[in-house]
């Protein structure tokens, strides 16, 4: 990108400020009037340096001689990045940087130092780059995954946020192939290159894009053909797909009506059924049902490759608060349960809170339901997915050689 990419690189910074100052998740950033090339490059180069923002700083570092204001830091952040990682002209990179600095009374007076740094960046930066180990997670996240899986453990959680996350799809039926994805143990493909909108199959509804550790709860129910089957929290649906095209007659239900919009196109493209409910999971009464999917709202730090700016966004203060909605759902999910009925709890989290000790925690509180351990290795997965209480762990730092997953947890209940 050279001058010409300016507006792009001015949204950047736009979006920069908002997730950083105002606490803003990139997803909720308004990119104005921009077409929509620029404003997906625009999230790109954001999303990018706060991927990397601990290294930038770690390179930038050495020739600043006090840190200067927010403004300012993520000019020289998003030149560094671009100069490091992206790699076009170095010139071109440089001079835009110096022409965003200009743009504004606050960062105009150290256009000079914009430019002299990362000259010095583009000369020297690329060796301590290189060495530089990954973005840290916060304090808040750090302390319970290090406690929970070991120190070598979170520096390869860290490892696998910066390398990022490829494209998965679930076909709508076991064992069909795509061609430019490759076929993954658990049965998900995965894109090799290109774009998943050039992919064959998309609007016959022959697939939907999930990532591989996502498509493993709905999976935990077995054979549910016929079987009714209340999914809930089920916006934007993949979950729902799944269960229909097993042949489970769905009641999929969420408090959004936006994401229940997305839900019903989903449906509709991949011919699919379901019966949808918009409501509150706490106020709606139903069932009963052979099986409940709880996927439950949660942190979603278990998708950090793909939004690495829920680290900056979120708080410990918004997951404890989660983690009490959590319990009340699970509660409530298992009333809508047959005797005998299947409850599959799941959050894409890394926090045992929203996992691993909400489900021993509702195995204490109601002495009518009982855990059926997972066997991993009959879903495709490997034995070290086991956690102790019978659920499955899911890390990003799982199959590294090949690309990696979200992380996941899950388990499988049982009303007796
Ligand atoms: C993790 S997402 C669900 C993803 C979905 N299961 C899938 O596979 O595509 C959590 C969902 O919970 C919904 N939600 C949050 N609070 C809720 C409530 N009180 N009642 C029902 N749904 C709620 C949100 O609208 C959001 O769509």
């Amino acid at each position: 990108m050279s001058l010409e990419g300016l507006d792009a690189r001015r949204a950047a910074l736009d979006a920069l400020y908002e997730v950083l100052w105002e606490k803003r998740l990139l997803s909720h950033v308004n990119t104005g009037a921009l077409p929509p090339a620029d404003a997906a490059r625009a999230k790109r180069l954001t999303a990018e340096v706060l991927r990397h923002l601990g290294r930038l700083d770690a390179v930038l570092r050495p020739y600043l001689a006090r840190r200067p204001n927010m403004a300012v830091q993520n000019i020289l952040r998003l030149g560094a990045y671009e100069l490091l990682v992206d790699g076009s002209g170095a010139h071109g990179i440089v001079n835009s940087a110096v022409a965003l600095a200009k743009r504004h009374p606050r960062t105009a007076r150290a256009s000079g130092l914009v430019n002299a740094v990362l000259r010095k960046v583009a000369e020297d930066g690329p060796a301590v780059w290189e060495k530089t180990p990954p973005h840290p997670l916060p304090v808040w996240l750090r302390k319970p995954i290090g406690k929970a899986f070991g120190h070598d453990v979170l520096l390869a959680i860290e490892a696998a946020h910066q390398a990022g996350a490829p494209i998965d799809l679930t076909p709508k039926t076991d064992g069909v192939t795509v061609p430019g994805t490759e076929t993954l143990p658990t049965g998900s493909l995965r894109l090799k290159h290109g774009q998943v909108s050039a992919l064959p199959g998309y609007a016959e509804g022959a697939w939907w894009v999930q990532d591989a550790a996502a498509a493993l709860p709905a999976r935990l129910l077995g054979d549910v053909a016929s079987a009714s089957v209340l999914d809930l929290c089920a916006a934007p649906g993949g979950k729902t797909l799944q269960l229909a095209a097993r042949g489970a007659a769905v009641t999929a239900l969420d408090i959004s009506e936006d994401r229940m919009a997305r839900l019903r196109e989903n449906l509709a493209r991949t011919g699919l059924n379901a019966q949808i409910v918009i409501a509150d999971i706490l106020d709606w009464s139903g069932g009963p049902f052979d099986a409940v999917l709880l996927d439950a709202p949660c942190s979603a730090t278990g998708t950090i490759r793909r939004h690495p700016d829920l680290p900056f966004v979120k708080s410990a203060e918004e997951v404890e608060t989660l983690t009490r909605l959590q319990m009340q759902m699970l509660d409530r999910a298992k009333d809508f349960l047959k005797p005998g009925g299947r409850l599959v709890y799941c959050t894409c989290s890394l926090l045992p809170n929203e996992g691993e000790n909400q489900v021993k925690a509702a195995l204490k509180r109601h002495n009518d339901l009982e855990i059926i351990p997972v066997d991993p290795v009959s879903l495709g997965g490997e034995p070290g997915w086991c956690s102790p209480e019978g659920g499955l762990r899911l890390r990003p730092d799982f199959w590294a050689g090949c690309g990696g997953m979200d992380g996941f947890y899950m388990a499988l209940l049982q009303r007796r």
